[in-house]
């Protein structure tokens, strides 16, 4: 990087995250001089010093750092960022036999990851992430380091094949020899015993599904799982879970940071309804599209077989219908996908009970993909609403499949309409409960050692994702603050509906308005 381009980066310390587009506090910015992008210390320094100046509207832990062109770096904590004397070591992995003949193992300080790739000539180069993967100088002895791993929240396949490359990664790579895991979720951290996890006790775990560590919702205490994690003399705490599970994580970090521990906290981000924002996909969504056509096309021989069959298969999106989604684009078979993202409505013109007579008419049978989180609210009005919520906060949701099954049953029953024959297919633990498929290994694989690689760094409080491909350091707060959606202005959801030709069930004034561009505000 050029002097020049250096001298015109900025610090600065965001103020307003929940703002759509985010503020430029130029008042409050620092010039960055010198030859090479900020070191660690010099970078805290300076973070500091516009905390200060910022006076109350300053985000301490937020790290931003702005370059040229538009260009911003949401960079993750870093241990010299709050203990600037902790002594670097030149990373092991320059002697590992299997890694001496790769001419350019070690990543590039500099190199960042852009969130936005498809751009305009004049646009902003925007929000990077920080290039995950080995460096140069490490942050730990391997001798030194005290690892624990934990699963929380739901199963999702691949949890198991997370945790053996951890320990692998761990291993092999850096010749740590201290790894345990934590019991039962959170909550193990202060009311389980830890158990010894080496490569020889996780070699086969992959091939299993469910985590052999236990998870749970609820019980997360963070002084006591930070009181537990400095009385056992841990260092390095790998997290596996979903957006719950990361904010979780991201209490634990602060915790951690405030009582100066050099503790590193990394995040695998699980969840298999792919609702984590910011990165592509989540690891074993692509095994639960896969497992889902099982249910699919047991629903289509189920209904092709029979007059007037009619095949509906739940599957998993508590509040984003990805899987049902992908499962729906990739069968060919389903003649229908609700979603939660697409409201939908039952009765009169363009509803659903007219669809499926037009469908059954046309074709003698059919098939309906439904997300458990979709048509929520149509099911509160005719059911009394349990309102219960799970020991984590989650909202206990009514069950769609069995609601409309029902629905479409006294539909065609009432007024002698039509005979039908529907069967109702719910598979979506059996989805969950199975071990990873192959890219998901492998995917798992990548994930966990480029999180040893960032903890081993003295990188911490960040989830390790994919973003355009790459695997990047993200900060907690960018994959907890929103969920991603299936958005149905996309193309993604016009290249479903042109595939099932079901009704969008979206009003003509709806679509026009989407259509007509907006006025700028004055
Ligand atoms: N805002 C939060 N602050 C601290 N801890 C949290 C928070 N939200 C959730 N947790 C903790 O994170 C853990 C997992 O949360 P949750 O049960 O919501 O699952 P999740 O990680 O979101 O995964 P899933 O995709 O299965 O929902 C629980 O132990 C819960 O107590
Ligand atoms: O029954 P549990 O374990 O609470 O999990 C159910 C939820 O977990 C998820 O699979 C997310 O992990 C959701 O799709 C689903 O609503
Ligand atoms: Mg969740």
């Amino acid at each position: 990087m050029s002097t020049e381009a250096v001298e015109s980066q900025q610090v600065v310390v965001e103020s307003d995250y929940d703002s759509p587009t985010w503020r430029q506090l130029s008042d409050f910015s620092v010039t960055v001089t010198g030859n090479n992008f900020p070191s660690h210390a010099s970078y805290a320094d300076l973070r500091l010093s516009s905390v200060r100046d910022m006076g109350s509207v300053a985000r301490a832990d937020r790290k931003v750092v702005q370059g040229e062109f538009g260009y911003v770096l949401e960079d993750v904590p870093h241990f010299a960022d709050y203990l600037p004397d902790v002594p670097t070591y030149p990373n092991p992995l320059q002697d590992n036999p299997a890694y001496s003949v790769v001419k350019k193992y070690f990543v590039n300080e500099d190199d960042t990851v852009p969130q936005k790739i498809v751009v305009q000539k004049n646009s902003p180069r925007g929000i990077h992430f920080r290039r995950a993967g080995p460096r140069q100088r490490v942050y730990f002895e391997p001798e030194d380091v005290y690892a624990c791993i934990v699963t929380c929240g739901g199963l999702c396949p691949g949890l198991n094949t997370v945790i053996r490359e951890i320990v692998c990664g761990l291993s092999y790579m850096y010749g740590v020899k201290k790894i345990v895991g934590i019991q039962g979720g959170y909550r193990g951290f202060y009311s389980r015993n830890t158990i010894p996890l080496t490569p020889k006790s996780v070699n086969d775990i992959h091939k299993r599904g469910g985590t052999i560590l236990g998870t749970s919702r609820g019980g997360h205490d963070a002084i006591k799982i930070v009181d537990n994690i400095q009385d056992r003399g841990i260092n390095q705490v790998y997290i596996i879970g979903g957006d719950g599970t990361q904010k979780g994580a991201s209490v634990i970090f602060e915790e951690i940071q405030r009582r100066g521990l050099e503790v590193a906290v990394a995040g695998i981000p699980k969840t298999i309804d792919n609702d984590i924002a910011v990165i592509d996909k989540s690891f074993g969504f692509d095994t639960a599209v896969e497992e889902a056509q099982r249910a699919i096309n047991a629903a289509h021989v189920e209904s092709e077989s029979v007059e007037n069959g009619i095949g509906v298969v739940k599957l998993m999106g508590r509040f984003s219908g990805f899987i049902a989604m992908y499962a729906t684009l990739a069968s060919r078979d389903v003649d229908c996908c609700l979603i939660p993202e697409s409201p939908f409505y039952l009765e009169g013109r363009g509803g659903l009970f007219e669809y499926i007579e037009k469908r059954l008419k046309d074709n003698g049978h059919m098939v309906i993909v439904v997300a458990e989180g979709a048509g929520q609210e149509l099911i509160a009005d005719s059911v009394r609403s349990m309102g219960h919520e799970d020991a984590s906060g989650n909202k206990l949701l009514l069950d769609v499949g069995l609601w409309l099954s029902q629905k479409i049953k006294n539909y065609f029953t009432s007024r002698q309409r039509m005979t039908i024959n529907l069967k109702y297919i719910d598979p979506t633990y059996m989805i969950r409960a199975i071990p990873s498929n192959a890219s998901d290994n492998v995917y798992c694989t990548l994930l966990a050692q480029n999180a040893v690689h960032g903890a081993m760094a003295g990188y911490t409080g960040f989830t390790i994702g994919v973003v355009n491909g790459r695997h990047t350091y993200i900060p907690f707060y960018r994959v907890t603050e929103k969920r991603n959606k299936v958005i149905i202005t996309d193309r993604m959801w016009a290249r479903l509906l042109s595939s099932t030709n079901q009704p969008s069930f979206l009003s003509a004034e709806y679509i026009e308005e989407i259509k007509t561009p907006r006025e700028p505000p004055k």
